[in-house]
């Protein structure tokens, strides 16, 4: 569903910046030093989760200074909406991570259902080690943990820096919680 020019304004006018962009970049700097210390020697596969991780993975990756390789892996379970639901699989890469030290990315922890089916299935799969990062992680419990977090902030409903609202807001420079009232 598309958001008319209004309604979009609004929203974003409602809405908390919880991080700046130049907070966000020094979470990206610290996830790259925390990231070379685990994978530097391991010639990694990367996992972009689609659709949210494609901000983190552009912005990460040129801070890794080492050998690596990057492929996606597509599940998602909100579609547009601010409660998630069953996961959908779109793409899983399943041939190509037999053997492989495989580096999850997405861009948000919030239950952990998204990330707990991608680890599962890639164990599944054959990965030789399994490395994952989140750009943000929501103060609530999760059904798993990331090895790697970016930031932590409060349980609300975010966007920006690839977190959607309504798949609108993935390019929004900073992380902004929307108002009780548009969620
Ligand atoms: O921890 P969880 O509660 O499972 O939520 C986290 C997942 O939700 C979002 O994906 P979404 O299904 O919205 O797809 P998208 O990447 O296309 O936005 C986000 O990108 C994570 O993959
Ligand atoms: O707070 C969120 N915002 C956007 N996408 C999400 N996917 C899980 N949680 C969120």
């Amino acid at each position: 569903m598309k958001l008319d020019p209004a309604s979009y304004a609004a929203v974003a006018s409602r809405a908390e910046c919880l991080a700046t962009a130049e907070e966000m970049e020094a979470a990206l700097d610290r996830m790259a030093t925390e990231l070379t210390a685990r994978l530097a020697d391991k010639d990694p596969l990367v996992l972009c989760v689609m659709t949210g991780a494609t901000i983190v993975t552009g912005q990460l990756l040129p801070r890794l200074d080492f050998q690596l390789r990057l492929d996606y892996i597509h599940a998602s379970r909100y579609q547009g909406q601010t409660r998630g639901g069953e996961i959908r699989w779109h793409y899983r890469p399943s041939a190509s991570i037999r053997g492989e030290h495989i580096l999850i990315l997405d861009d948000i922890l919030d239950e952990g259902l998204t990330l707990k089916q991608i680890i599962d299935a890639c164990r599944e799969d054959g990965a030789a080690s399994l490395t994952t990062a989140v750009l943000v992680e929501k103060e609530r419990e999760h059904a798993c943990s990331a090895d790697v977090v970016g930031i932590r902030v409060p349980d609300r409903y975010l966007y920006g820096y690839g977190l959607d609202y309504k798949n609108y807001f993935r390019n929004a420079r900073g992380l902004f919680a929307v108002a009780d009232c548009d969620r």
